[in-house]
């Protein structure tokens, strides 16, 4: 294997120090970690089975890191920006974090690079069951193009992400339902256990 695509493997299943579990939906503040009593933790290998990838990178090299670098190139990563989560720094703040926590799909992957701060992405399987992926500074995750999913900060309020696109970027946010949508069809034809086709 090439250096750049060692470099550029997203952390295995083995190595995965991901905490990932299903969601309680409680009714309490989206902010709280919603984990069942007991917790009900999601495997790095579910993880895997619906197309979400991450890395655990250092975010105090994030101008000159090598392994960045290498993912970007394998992955035509060519833009990148970086946007801060917060009541004092994002404008519009109360619509955006209402709009992340919507239900939606995008038309490409999402990809974020937690360089400070901490939020969650929640993830739908295929059982309609949330699973809620804890990202804290240092996570790099990928959510494959027509998966559902939102976001939410934690209780400190405060992320500050690389986000990184293939091309010119399109944020819009398409909300459930969506099923007819072709991004969509492509994610179950690709990931639904009765359809996705394994490669062995
Ligand atoms: C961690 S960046 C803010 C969340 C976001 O950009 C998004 O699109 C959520 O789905
Ligand atoms: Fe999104």
């Amino acid at each position: 294997m090439a250096d750049i695509d060692r470099l550029a493997e997203p952390d295995s299943v083995e190595s995965s120090n991901l905490q990932a579990w299903y969601y309680d939906d409680n009714g309490e503040d989206q902010r709280l970690p919603h984990r069942y009593e007991p917790n009900q933790p999601a495997s790095p290998e579910k993880l895997r089975d619906l197309g979400v990838l991450y890395w655990k990178l250092d975010p105090d090299q994030h101008e000159s890191d090598p392994k960045l670098e290498a993912i970007r190139k394998k992955r035509g990563y060519s833009y990148q920006d970086i946007i801060t989560v917060s009541p004092e720094k994002l404008s519009g703040y109360h619509e955006k974090i209402k709009s992340f926590f919507e239900e939606h799909l995008h038309t490409d992957e999402e990809i974020r690079y937690i360089l400070e701060g901490s939020g969650y992405f929640d993830v739908r399987d295929f059982d309609e069951r949330w699973i809620r992926i804890c990202c804290p500074e240092g996570t790099m995750i990928v959510l494959p193009e027509g998966i559902y999913h939102r976001f939410t900060l934690d209780q400190a309020d405060y992320i500050k992400a690389m986000r990184l696109f293939v091309g010119e970027p399109v944020w819009t946010p398409i909300n459930r339902p969506a099923d007819d949508h072709s991004s969509r069809k492509e994610y179950v034809t690709s990931f639904m256990p009765s359809t996705a086709v394994t490669v062995t």
